[in-house]
């Protein structure tokens, strides 16, 4: 009878040992892994782009197509001939550096279905943004391509 209160207690002593640590590590680990997989820009990032995801998609036109492609340009933005793209070549600090910027703009891709195309060679990371199905440049390509640049400024090359 006691033998069997002492065992009782020490599995429990064990699991509930356990349980608290395991519970810690995945805690911290789950915010660490949340914070490094966001889609959300940064705080850093101006509260006009943060809000900018919601909206719909649409081919740009006329002066909002100027006037966004001149912010875009004053970025470092090239305006790719003979096909309506933008273009812009990143450089970064070595390859994890490239990759991980690579790996948070593959979850915006995802999460707004609309996905550059791209190259990347060690620390450099090559991208073209038009929407196909517009064929051309919509909003969805200005607010990748201002995701980009926000990503790109912590990571840059120091
Ligand atoms: C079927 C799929 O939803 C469409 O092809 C999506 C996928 N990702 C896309 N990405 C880009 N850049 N342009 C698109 O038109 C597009 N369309």
């Amino acid at each position: 009878m006691l033998s069997s209160i002492i065992f009782l207690r020490t599995v429990t002593f064990h699991k509930l040992a356990f349980h608290s640590r395991f519970k810690h590590i995945s805690t911290e680990k789950s915010v660490e892994l949340k914070r490094t997989l966001s889609t959300d820009l940064p705080q850093s990032a101006p509260p006009s782009t943060r809000k900018s995801f919601k909206t719909t998609r649409s081919k740009l036109e006329g002066e909002q197509r100027d006037l966004n492609l001149k912010q875009l340009k004053s970025n470092g933005w090239q305006i790719v001939d003979n096909h309506d793209a933008i273009k812009k070549d990143f450089e970064f600090e070595n390859f994890n550096q490239a990759f991980a910027f690579m790996t948070r703009i593959a979850l915006l891709a995802e999460k707004l279905n609309h996905h550059p195309e791209w190259s990347n060679v060690y620390n450099k990371v090559n991208v073209t943004l038009t929407t196909h199905d517009l064929k051309g440049i919509s909003t969805y390509d200005v607010q990748m391509a201002s995701f980009m640049d926000e990503i790109h400024s912590l990571h840059k090359k120091k």
